[in-house]
């Protein structure tokens, strides 16, 4: 193991390098200028979703260790480290709490809208892991009926009742928390297509914080545009991001700038992951502490069977200020995308545990 461990990191990873000592220097990049010439001098890269890792990127460099920020993995090539034999972290979890809470704000800004409350609410849940299981919990929690709809836990859990996809659009709201994939028996890319839309009608309401290439956005915005009564959209997530699809931002309910996750909290937890994580590789010293500050919830709001939730709920998030940021931004993309993503104004973590 080297002396000193050199660490590039995207700019926009909070807590670095305060977390380390002396035997650590961290160099900071933007994350989607990163390129294999800047990885000769350099053991550890931390990142976030917007650097491709894979041998274009590494091949021929000194990096030992690759770090995400992120929950989602589909930037990474897995297999091309593993053959590599190169070290890997990311943060599993970090920021479900703050996507879980976008949902519940998003539902909530779509019901107070509608003149609606939860009560009575039906709400599909694809792909049932750590965001759609705590999103569960939440939405239980507030006595709101969930159907869920994950073929590869289905496929282990065969006593448990899950629904089908197309079954899904019996639901009121459907929320979407799978992982971007390609291959394999349950691929996700563009899962959501024309049959699945125009089940759907303009009483219900499509939520997309998976992943963009999760709903085709061409495809999308041709159905809105020749549909008499599309389904209300809800994208945080979107293709070809940051040039993304300006007329589909028009054609949304909340169109947001892939910041679901981005509550504060959760970008802390994820740079203690990724620290913890590379202290363990390299053996180095890591002051937990200098992160634990930001990432514990100061007086969670634990909801009441008797009060108004809706109002509740967009007093600790008023999500239209979000969708607003990137509807006043849209003839500046695909600049502005990353602009609102990097000065993103702090946003904290609200729920109670369940
Ligand atoms: N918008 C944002 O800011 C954020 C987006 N994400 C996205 O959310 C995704 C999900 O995160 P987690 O819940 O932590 O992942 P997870 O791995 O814990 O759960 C994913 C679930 O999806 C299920 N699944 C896989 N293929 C499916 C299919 N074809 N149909 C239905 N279910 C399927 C899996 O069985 C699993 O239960 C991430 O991969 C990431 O892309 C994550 C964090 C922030
Ligand atoms: O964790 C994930 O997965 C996400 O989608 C992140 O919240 C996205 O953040 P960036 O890594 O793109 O800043």
């Amino acid at each position: 193991m080297p002396a000193s461990v050199r660490i590039l990191a995207d700019e926009n990873i909070p807590g670095l390098p305060h977390a380390f000592g002396e035997d650590v220097t961290v160099q900071k990049m933007p994350g989607r200028d990163i390129q294999r010439s800047d990885l000769s001098a350099v053991d550890a890269l931390l990142l976030r979703s917007v650097t491709r890792v894979n041998e274009d990127l590494l091949k021929g460099t000194s990096v030992k260790f690759v770090g995400t920020a992120t929950i989602g993995l589909d930037h990474i090539d897995l297999d091309y480290l593993n053959a590599s034999n190169i070290g890997f972290a990311y943060a599993p979890g970090s920021n479900a709490q703050s996507v879980v809470e976008y949902v519940l704000a998003a539902i909530a800004f779509w019901l107070q809208r509608t003149n609606r409350t939860f009560k009575g609410l039906k709400v599909g849940i694809v792909g049932v892991g750590r965001i759609g299981g705590l999103l569960q919990k939440y939405l239980q929690q507030m006595g709101v009926h969930c159907l869920l709809c994950d073929p590869p836990r289905q496929a282990q859990e065969p006593n448990e009742t899950y629904y089908s996809l197309q079954s899904m659009s019996e639901a009121d709201v459907i929320s979407f928390h799978v992982p971007l994939t390609q291959r394999g028996p349950w691929p996700t890319r563009h899962l959501i297509d024309v049959a699945f839309l125009n089940a759907l009608s303009a009483d219900q309401l499509l939520i997309n914080t998976a992943r963009g290439d999760i709903l085709d956005n061409q495809m999308a915005l041709y159905y809105v545009q020749n549909t008499a009564s599309p389904v209300n959209l809800v994208l945080d997530v979107w293709q070809n991001e940051p040039m993304i699809n300006a007329q589909l931002v028009q054609h949304c309910l909340l169109a947001t700038p892939h910041i679901a996750g981005y509550a504060i909290e959760g970008k802390w937890r994820a740079t203690a992951m990724l620290c913890q994580a590379l202290s363990d590789y390299f053996q180095v010293p890591f002051k937990r502490t200098a992160l634990d500050r930001n990432i514990r919830v100061n007086d969670p709001w634990q909801p009441q069977s008797n009060e108004n939730k809706v109002s509740k709920l967009l007093s600790y998030y008023d999500i239209s200020q979000d969708d607003q940021a990137l509807r006043n931004e849209i003839k500046n993309l695909p600049q502005s995308f990353d602009k609102l993503r990097k000065n993103y104004p702090t946003r904290h973590e609200f729920l109670a545990s369940v």
